[in-house]
């Protein structure tokens, strides 16, 4: 469970003076999550989430996601609101962390994911791409390419007690990325996180996105890759055609891949694989036994990493060429 941070009713009742939100009814703590400690608040007003930032999310960054909620909010897309304070701002301090709160989306995220809900995934993905276009603030992914070789050396010594031989095979994964990594692709504003857990749905309809607190400036198509590997891999670790189509489809549906784009992806996707992978294995390493966070499986992602390194064309995910459609 992700509550790192715990707070007690007094601390939360005088944090909650500072908004227009009514007076504390209840709390708890959410149990899902492993980045930051959430947590769900009734008040006489509203149903609201507070979250308290945690060790990966650097402070410095905080105006750029919550700013960013507040312009896709503005747009039209389904996100949460970040609330105001009394003071115009957003963001305050709880028990030593930053705290912002946001406006509860209604629905859940989905266990097992049909295809239908991957093209829904890929429309509303494209849709954020679009409605981040003109967001001014930026931020650079701390987690793409160059970062990866750092995060690797924080593990590569004890890789191998995961998984015999897993320090080569790493080792020759960054070289080729490092080395064919695409250059000049179109940019703006990914989520870089869009995993099913932060997708809600109300049945079958899309109902929101949640959980911008990796959302950053790079490729669009790398968001596109991103999907792929969180989507449309079945529990069994076989890659699934129809949900690929189905995700690429619903994108290309608002926002069109070019050619380069889609080029990339293979390669692409093998690299969002290890960014999985490494932040995965890192955690895995580094996470007291015992602690209350679900950690979860690096070798789920070596397996999807080994997958993109046999695909040569995005053909092989579902992408279909405007040359090769009737
Ligand atoms: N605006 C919201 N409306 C409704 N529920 C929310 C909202 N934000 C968060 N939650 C709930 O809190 C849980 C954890 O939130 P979130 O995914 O942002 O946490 P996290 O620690 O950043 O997790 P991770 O990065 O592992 O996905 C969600 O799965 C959801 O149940
Ligand atoms: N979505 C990530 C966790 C948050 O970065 C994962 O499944 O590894």
């Amino acid at each position: 469970m992700a509550v790192y941070t715990d707070v007690n009713e007094e601390q939360l009742s005088a944090f909650l003076t500072e908004y227009d939100v009514g007076t504390l009814l209840s709390y708890k703590g959410i149990a899902e999550g492993v980045e930051n400690s959430n947590f769900l608040l009734r008040t006489t007003k509203a149903t609201l989430i507070l979250t308290l930032y945690e060790k990966r999310v650097n402070r410095d960054d905080l105006p750029f996601f919550i700013g960013l909620m507040d312009h896709l909010a503005a747009k039209g897309l389904n996100c949460p609101l970040p609330i105001q304070r009394r003071d115009g701002g957003h963001l305050g301090e709880l028990a030593g962390r930053p705290a912002a709160m946001v406006s509860f989306l209604d629905g859940s995220w989905l266990r097992k994911p049909r295809a239908e809900h991957c093209r829904e995934v890929g429309r509303a993905m494209a849709a954020m791409h679009v409605a981040g276009s003109d967001f001014p603030i930026r931020r650079a992914n701390a987690l793409t390419m160059p970062n990866w070789r750092p995060l690797w050396q924080s593990s590569r010594a004890r890789a191998d007690e995961v998984l015999p031989g897993l320090r080569d095979e790493i080792d020759r994964e960054l070289e080729i990325l490092e080395a064919g990594w695409p250059k000049d692709l179109p940019e703006g504003v990914i989520h870089a996180d869009l995993f099913p857990d932060n997708v809600f749905f109300i049945e079958d309809r899309l109902s929101g996105l949640i959980d911008f607190y990796f959302a950053c400036n790079d490729y669009l198509a790398y968001d596109v890759a991103i999907g792929l590997n969180a989507w449309c891999f079945e529990k069994d670790g076989s890659f699934n055609h129809t949900k690929g189509m189905a995700l690429i489809n619903g994108y290309t549906s608002v926002r069109k891949l070019e050619s380069a784009e889609a080029q990339a992806l293979p390669l692409l996707a093998r690299g969002a694989a290890l960014r999985f992978f490494l932040t995965r294995l890192h955690d895995w390493l580094t996470t007291p036994e015992g602690a209350m966070v679900v950690k979860k499986d690096p070798l789920e992602y070596l397996q999807k990493l080994r997958f993109h390194g046999q695909i040569v064309s995005s053909s092989e995910y579902g992408h279909r060429n405007e040359e090769n459609l009737s």
